[in-house]
């Protein structure tokens, strides 16, 4: 379903960040919120040949893989007026165009228990995605980000900052996936230095 289906005739959409968005939206909104999907569980098993790696070397960025048992924290945008319009357009090519994500309506519960969910776009990349690297060991991730760079920076940054927005807006929920694959990374770029 096109975003613009799905938001026709619309005032105000959530947008829900999982992985780059949450430190870096660069869309207008009007207010953000934490909060979670579930059903989902964030992982490193999509490609990047564009933001963050290249065709030689593809870098890893995060995509949401089906899972009852899950949940996958992070940022949802409100977006409202003119800015619905001007969030998709600008998402549509950074996302879907060079980022092969397609969109999806789910769920999103703001943090605190009293909240109800809301209805919130997410960008996710599916299995059948041709840039789709899937499951790897953390140290195999880690490699990869340590060494690949694409068109807007160091796959490195790319996973440093989700781990710091984790560390700092949701310190109770426990990452094991980003985190064993930020430690593996840190350590292949400690012998990197060293061997320097
Ligand atoms: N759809 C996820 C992942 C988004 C994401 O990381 N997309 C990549 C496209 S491959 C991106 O925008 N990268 C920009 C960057 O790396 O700075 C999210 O909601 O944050």
């Amino acid at each position: 379903m096109k975003p613009q289906d799905i938001v026709a005739g619309k005032s105000s959409l959530w947008i829900f960040g999982y992985g780059s968005l949450v430190w870096k939206p660069d869309f207008r909104y009007r207010r953000s919120q934490v909060g979670y999907v579930r059903g989902y569980k964030r992982r490193f098993w999509h490609g990047d040949n564009f933001h963050r790696g290249n065709d030689t070397m593809p870098g890893r960025v995060v995509t949401l893989i089906e899972d009852d048992d899950a949940s996958t924290w992070g940022v949802a945008f409100e977006v409202t007026g003119s800015q619905v319009e001007e969030s998709l357009k600008y998402l549509n090519v950074r996302e879907a165009v060079c980022g092969g994500y397609i969109t999806k309506m789910v769920d999103f519960y703001p943090e605190g228990e009293k909240q109800s969910p809301v209805q919130a776009l997410l960008y996710i990349a599916t299995p059948d995605n041709p840039l789709y690297l899937g499951p790897a060991s953390p140290e195999e991730i880690g490699v990869q980000i340590a060494v690949s760079r694409g068109k807007t920076g160091h796959n490195l940054e790319y996973l440093l900052r989700l781990a710091e927005f984790m560390r700092r807006s949701c310190p109770g929920v426990e990452d094991t996936h980003l985190f064993s694959i930020e430690a593996a990374a840190l350590t292949v770029v400690s012998y990197l230095l060293a061997a320097q």
